[in-house]
């Protein structure tokens, strides 16, 4: 099966925003050829009727057809002043970022004084000193956009001003106008669509409102807002049907660009997706297979994991038994993670994957699981304990989110719980690390915090995916003690994915040896040594594993070879 990417995931806000956008935009385009002389035909004044259903103005204007008409210069002019506060906005909110001390602290102040500063009194000041007109609207309320605009981009750039890569192309001399485009604007284009379509809905009130209180267009150029403008005595004599056009049209215009705007940040954001991965399919042709774990916790036959026509898993089969730490060796990119990720039902989206069992603790996996199931079967501890935690949040807050969320306890017994967990994994004062934030905790401490969260939901299976690259080599083997432990004193089986044979060799009972996508060798982890493993490919692996007895390695070989005469479990 495909699946869509985040980015075309179309939402019902989105297509509706869409839709009604084309619709005004067709109108602005059409009306004025279609409707444009009528629209100026005069007469006497007349309430609604079948010949004009907005009735007419004091001048015999249909009013129907003068809104319609009205269109293409409100669209023209809310446009450009999006287009004045959006382009200014991210030159100002970027280029700050660019700056370096005072001079940085200096402009984000004026910005921040300029925000706030009301926007429509700053637009009627610049209008006024402009002189009224339909241009000088557009630059006032384009001007007046600008401090609000470059405020939120300069809260993105900042964000991503502070990134590794934008550091490493500072330190490499990449030029500032590069770093705008090629790093920071891409990384910040789906936000910042976001707020464009939310400056477009409030451009368009702000000019329409000094259209109405005469700052705008100029007879006998109309805009909505002038329309607005000439109805006000009629509404004020009892006949607001003259205000219905371009009042609707306002309405409906702006809820589009809401729609859109909204519909966009839903795109962005990928807690919105109910959809929390990639469905995955039976490979046509055979069977699902029900109920034959034979004893495994989890079980995984023939999966298949693709990138559009380029398989990255190809037909992997493994089991995991109770109480079972199942190490998973193998190059980078292997399709290590890969694996344990579809076990998780985590896959990444984009990618398209199939197998015919896959089950943890007799949950099939191929059809729909409660999220709550899910989280009381798999646990997953990541590489990095640094980007795993939200750093606005105490801890104690995100580590009892579980179970408060999934398994409905109270708060306090959530606390309790997780205390019991953190103990369990040797926290040193428990009770102060659940008020502290990630950022005040060690890496290794993050680490134990990690699993800590993990077993609190007592799961069944525990994948773990190099769980301490990241940690000094005294914290990674306190942190291996502890999982062999927690395995051995409650039974839960583990997924161990590491580069770090000796590691594996210490802490699992099997190991798979992964090779292009495929399983080349299963093997008990007391053997993982040179002269036992099979396959050439495990041989060059051990051999390139550096030993401090063997300084010149010069047998050491690379396997460059196929996967042909794969092992299974
Ligand atoms: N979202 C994705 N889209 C396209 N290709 C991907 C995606 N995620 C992973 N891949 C590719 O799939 C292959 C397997 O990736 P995987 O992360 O499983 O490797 P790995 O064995 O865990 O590697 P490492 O040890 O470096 O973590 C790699 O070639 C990788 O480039």
């Amino acid at each position: 099966m495909q699946t869509r990417s985040r980015r075309t995931q179309w939402n019902a806000g989105l297509i509706s925003g869409l839709l009604l956008f084309l619709v005004i935009v067709l109108i602005a385009v059409v009306a004025p050829i279609a409707f444009g002389s009528a629209a100026e035909e005069s007469g006497t004044r007349q309430g609604p009727s079948a010949e004009h259903w907005l009735g007419t103005d004091t001048a015999g204007h249909d009013m129907l057809l003068r809104s319609l008409v009205a269109t293409r210069l409100t669209l023209l002019m809310t446009i450009g002043a999006t287009a004045i506060a959006v382009v200014a906005g991210v030159l100002l909110g970027t280029g700050v970022w660019l700056m370096r001390g005072r001079t940085r602290e200096v402009c984000l102040r004026v910005i921040d004084g300029m925000v706030a500063f009301p926007a429509l009194l700053l637009a009627l000041v610049v209008a006024a000193v402009l002189g009224a007109g339909g241009i000088s609207a557009v630059v006032a309320i384009g001007v007046a956009g600008i401090p609000y605009f470059a405020r939120l981009t300069g809260n993105l750039a900042a964000k991503v001003s502070q990134q590794d890569y934008i550091t490493t192309a500072r330190l490499l001399g990449v030029k500032n106008t590069r770093i705008v485009l090629n790093h920071m604007l891409p990384n910040m284009a789906e936000p910042l669509l976001v707020l464009s379509a939310s400056t477009f809905a409030q451009s368009l009130t702000a000019i329409s409102a000094l259209s109405f209180v005469g700052l705008g267009v100029q007879s006998p150029a109309y805009d909505w807002g002038k329309l607005l403008n000439e109805a006000l005595p009629s509404l004020l004599a009892g006949r607001p049907y003259q205000m219905v056009g371009p009042a609707s049209l306002i309405i409906i215009t702006g809820i589009a660009a809401i729609l859109i705007g909204d519909g966009l940040a839903a795109m962005a954001n990928p807690r919105s997706s109910t959809k929390r991965a990639p469905a995955m399919t039976v490979p046509s042709g055979s069977v699902r297979l029900q109920d034959d774990d034979s004893g495994f916790v989890a079980t995984i036959k023939d999966l298949k994991i693709s990138a559009g026509d380029v398989p990255l898993v190809k037909g992997v089969s493994l089991g995991i038994k109770e109480g079972e730490i199942l190490g998973i060796v193998g190059e980078s990119g292997s399709g290590k993670t890969l694996t344990a990720m579809a076990l998780a039902r985590l896959l990444p989206d984009g990618l398209s994957s199939q197998a015919s069992r896959l089950s943890v603790d007799g949950l099939d996996l191929l059809g729909p699981v409660p999220a709550r199931r899910m989280a009381e079967t798999v646990a997953l501890i990541y590489q990095d304990p640094g980007s795993t935690f939200n750093p606005s949040l105490r801890m104690g807050t995100q580590l009892t989110e579980v179970q408060t969320t999934h398994k409905r306890l109270t708060k306090a017994k959530a606390e309790q719980r997780v205390l019991e967990a953190l103990r369990m994994v040797r926290m040193t004062l428990p009770e102060l690390r659940m008020k502290q934030h990630p950022h005040e905790l060690s890496g290794g401490m993050r680490q134990r915090a990690m699993i800590a969260s993990a077993l609190a939901n007592e799961p069944r299976l525990i994948i773990a995916d190099e769980p301490t690259t990241a940690l000094d080599v005294t914290v990674q083997a306190d942190i291996l003690r502890e999982l062999k432990r927690i395995n051995r004193d409650y039974k839960t089986s583990m997924m161990f994915i590491s580069h770090d044979i000796g590691v594996v060799r210490a802490l699992c009972d099997r190991v798979l040896v992964m090779y292009r996508g495929e399983i080349v060798e299963t093997i008990d982890a007391a053997d993982l040594t040179v002269d036992r493993v099979q396959h050439a490919y495990t041989k060059s692996l051990l051999a390139a594993t550096p030993d401090i007895n063997d300084p010149l390695p010069a047998h050491k070989q690379t396997y460059t070879g196929t996967t042909a005469g794969v092992l299974h479990v």
